[in-house]
């Protein structure tokens, strides 16, 4: 049977990871999709899907309401304009989300379906329909370091971040692109020349950092720099993108306050391009032996590796450039901490586009047509 879905967002940088994510899983079949747009309603349908109908008008409700699914990688403005009306309505049909609007709504559920698909299963049989993609470092963090997570190893962590220009949006690769070319232009000629001194170059570098570079996306220079906050300040000293750690690891796993994990570190902006790190510390509720937990981390779900924690095999498969690309999620530096028995250390890396956005959404839409 045939089931028609909407998309909306099709075409931005998430939305294009997610349709090519389908089309090499081959998730079109049996899908009969409609495409809309708030910019080109009327326009041609996406060249990979030719058979499709002309574009809808995404801010149109009655031929949303008309579709029993639909799949947004619109961003959180799209959902707050559309969704409340929709339900307002009566439309009950599954509405699957990218964006962050809806996460924490006690009727929704966040999906990650390798670490939480007893709580999609429930949700979907007790008539949740409101179906949201986690946090891209939180979904990424889970995957690799699900094995403890889901057996109820860990009693607190910190999760220590290094974040992907792509985190921000399109806008901020390309700012990112740019700074680092404008900061190489600045001392092309010196760098030419091997007699040049380094110091001379190290000054001309800063010069144009503080100075002259394009930095209206991320605020300040990401070139050559970092910035140690993402997303709101929440006014306690804790940045938004720091409270989600703890606030969706722990509604994604379903915890309660019997088994409720504490979690919180520090979020930091760096210039990767697609793939967030983060360095954890963990407390674990019981000394395992490292060989141990690295059994449980590979064997906890078919993408998650376990890089094994030597100089050579850190430095080839536990970095953004390994990282990108692949739904793999590489997690090493595995080794009990000067702290104690009960303490280590793990650093995980993960696509932000894939894991971190894209491939839940995919498979939660495989999950609701009942091929996954
Ligand atoms: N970036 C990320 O890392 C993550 C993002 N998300 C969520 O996904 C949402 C969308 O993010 P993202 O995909 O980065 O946003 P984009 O800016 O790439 O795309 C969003 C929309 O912008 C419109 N658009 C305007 N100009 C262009 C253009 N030149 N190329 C493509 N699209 C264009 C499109 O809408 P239209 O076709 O209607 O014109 C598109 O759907 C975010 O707001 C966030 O809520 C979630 C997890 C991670
Ligand atoms: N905040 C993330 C990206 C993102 O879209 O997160 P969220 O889906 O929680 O809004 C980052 O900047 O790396």
């Amino acid at each position: 049977m045939t089931s028609s879905v909407g998309f909306v967002g099709y075409r931005g940088m998430v939305g294009s990871v997610l349709m090519q994510r389908m089309l090499d899983e081959n998730d079109f079949a049996g899908i009969d999709p409609v495409f809309f747009s708030t910019s080109n309603p009327g326009g041609a349908a996406p060249s990979f899907a030719p058979g499709a109908g002309p574009l809808q008008d995404a801010h149109d409700l009655d031929a949303l309401a008309k579709l029993p699914i639909i799949v947004t990688a619109q961003g959180g403005d799209y959902t707050k304009s559309v969704h409340s009306d929709l339900r307002a309505r009566g439309w009950d049909g599954l509405w699957i989300d990218a964006a962050s609007a809806l996460r924490m709504n006690d009727d929704s559920i966040i999906v990650l379906d390798p670490v939480n698909r007893d709580v999609i299963d429930r949700g979907l049989a007790a008539g949740v329909k409101d179906f949201v993609g986690g946090n891209c470092t939180v979904s990424c963090m889970l995957m690799g370091l699900g094995g403890l997570f889901r057996n109820g190893l860990v009693e607190w962590a910190t999760a220590m971040t290094y974040q992907a220009a792509s985190g921000g949006g399109a806008r901020h690769m390309r700012e990112l692109l740019t700074q680092f070319g404008d900061i190489n232009s600045a001392v092309a000629g010196e760098l030419a020349d091997p007699a040049s001194a380094i110091l001379d170059i190290d000054r001309k570098v800063l010069d144009k950092q503080r100075n002259g570079l394009d930095s209206s996306q991320f605020g300040v220079p990401l070139g050559g720099s970092l910035i140690p906050w993402i997303d709101a300040d929440l006014g306690n000293g804790q940045s938004k993108e720091e409270w989600k750690a703890g606030a969706e690891t722990n509604k994604i796993l379903g915890t309660d306050e019997s088994n409720h994990i504490q979690m919180d570190g520090l979020c930091v902006r760096i210039g990767a391009m697609r793939s967030h790190s983060q360095a954890l510390t963990i407390k674990l509720t019981e000394d395992i032996p490292v060989a141990e937990i690295e059994r449980m981390l590979d064997a906890d779900n078919e993408w998650a590796t376990v890089v094994p924690n030597t100089k050579d095999a850190t430095m080839d498969l536990l970095t953004p450039v390994a990282a990108s690309g692949s739904l793999d999620i590489p997690v090493g530096r595995i080794r009990q901490l000067e702290m104690g028995p009960r303490y280590i250390s793990a650093f995980t890396v993960g696509d932000q586009l894939l894991w971190g956005a894209a491939e839940p959404l995919r498979r939660m839409l495989a999950i609701a047509l009942g091929k996954l």
